[in-house]
């Protein structure tokens, strides 16, 4: 009969207040060998199997992607058949039995829906046939080439070996000396291209022109997320920064809700430069966030902070307490408004969600650790670097999905 030990894993501090702490039962035998039932050495199995193999579930998708099966489904205009839905892709008709392989798995991942049409050929005919039809679910509807949050740049870009293969690298990159300074230590991106992530963006235009869609697509979503469900947070602002702001997506959702507001978009002189704001109240500016932020009453920082280190963070952090206490104090609040990952904060509201958003809270953690020098913070994190860069007092007050909308205050 094997020993069986119960181990409490302390994890963050955050998390544990969210979820219970996990137990991990370790079965080993006197001879300290694993000693499972056959039982859980094939729950074990299935565990590590399923594990290794996710990066299929990814490829399938970015298949479907490379097909356009979401657009054919959708300009169908109603669910579809297999033959229908070969007619309109670009694949050879011998290859349609390895399309409706694709589509069960897409299906069982719930990109897809499948429903069973039973319908008679012929009304002499009394034999019924059960044809499979396929339709779309709110995830796909996400991958539509001319949906306005169409989230394919970001699939596309993750996928991609620029992405993937500093990942392979990860194990060599950690027994290397990064040396006592974080900001000198390069990246598994760095290793691999010899440039920081954000030089090849500038460098290569299909890289770039991709980053910016990607950034566009997520703005588009989350801008129109935070006027529904937070449009308190900007109410009694009379002007607004929108520091690393890229083409000004997430401002222009800002400014149409609240036509009251001056947003000007504050990104490096290469991204803004060209642009110009469609409103009056809306404006583009080029810069260094490290060098001076020009004043406002509030600092927007949408997907900034976790791309730096805790020392470039804190500096942002400062230069943007400098820029709030300069601007002309008009009534409104003055403040930080952060949206990032507070990594174990969700959306309570979704609660089978959870270890859905809390893992791909720890993924996007491993990606910037893999491709820029940023982290993602929990409570704690976040709160120290507030306080070093002189703020007394913030509010976690809304959740966005795996992301948190923050107000720091001087
Ligand atoms: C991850 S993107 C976020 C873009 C946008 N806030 C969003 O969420 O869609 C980071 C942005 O920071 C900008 N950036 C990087 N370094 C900067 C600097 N030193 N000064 C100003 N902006 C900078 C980049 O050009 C890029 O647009
Ligand atoms: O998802 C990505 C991301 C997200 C947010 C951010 O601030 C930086 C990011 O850079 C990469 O880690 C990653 C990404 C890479 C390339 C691309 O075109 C889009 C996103």
């Amino acid at each position: 009969m094997p020993h069986v030990f119960k181990i409490s894993i302390a994890r963050e501090e955050s998390i544990k207040t969210n979820h219970e702490t996990a137990y991990l039962q370790i079965h080993m035998s006197l001879s300290n060998e694993v000693g499972a039932t056959s039982h859980e050495l094939l729950g074990a199995q299935a565990q590590l199997w399923n594990h290794i193999f996710q990066f299929i579930n990814s490829m399938s998708l970015k298949c479907a992607v490379q097909l356009g099966i979401a657009d054919v489904i959708h300009n169908h205009g109603q669910p579809i058949s297999l033959s229908e839905l070969m007619a309109g892709l670009k694949v050879h008709p011998s290859k349609a039995h390895f399309v409706s392989r694709l589509m069960r798995i897409l299906v069982h991942s719930n990109f897809f829906a499948q429903h069973h049409h039973v319908h008679q050929d012929r009304a002499d005919v009394e034999e019924e046939e059960t044809v499979v039809l396929y339709s779309l679910t709110p995830a796909s509807r996400l991958l539509l080439k001319d949906g306005s949050l169409n989230t394919t740049p970001f699939l596309l870009m993750i996928l991609d070996p620029v992405v993937t293969t500093p990942f392979h690298l990860m194990g060599a990159w950690l027994k290397i000396n990064g040396g006592d300074d974080p900001a000198a230590t390069c990246t598994p991106f760095e290793m691999e291209n010899g440039m920081p992530f954000w030089e090849l963006g500038a460098r290569e235009p299909r890289f770039g022109n991709l980053f910016n869609e990607a950034m566009e697509a997520d703005s588009k979503l989350i801008g129109r997320v935070v006027v529904e469900e937070c449009g308190g947070v900007f109410e009694g602002l009379k002007s607004l920064m929108d520091v690393g702001g890229g083409s000004g997506t997430m401002a222009k959702a800002i400014v149409n809700a609240f036509p009251n507001i001056n947003c000007t978009v504050f990104d490096q002189p290469h991204v803004v430069a060209g642009l110009q704001g469609t409103t009056h109240n809306l404006g583009f500016m080029g810069g260094d966030m490290f060098e001076e932020i020009p004043p406002a009453n509030a600092i927007l920082l949408k997907w900034i902070m976790h791309d730096w280190n805790d020392a470039e963070s804190v500096t942002i952090l400062k230069k943007c307490r400098e820029a709030i206490s300069l601007s002309k104090n008009e009534g409104g609040n003055k403040k930080i408004i952060i949206i990032d990952i507070v990594v174990g904060y969700v959306d309570n509201k979704k609660k089978m969600m959870d270890k859905k958003s809390i893992e791909t809270q720890l993924m996007f953690d491993m990606l910037m650790m893999s491709i820029l020098p940023g982290k993602e913070r929990s409570k704690s994190e976040w709160e120290k670097i507030f306080f070093a860069a002189g703020f007394t007092h913030y509010n976690i007050t809304h959740t966005l999905g795996f992301r948190s909308l923050i107000e720091v205050y001087p």
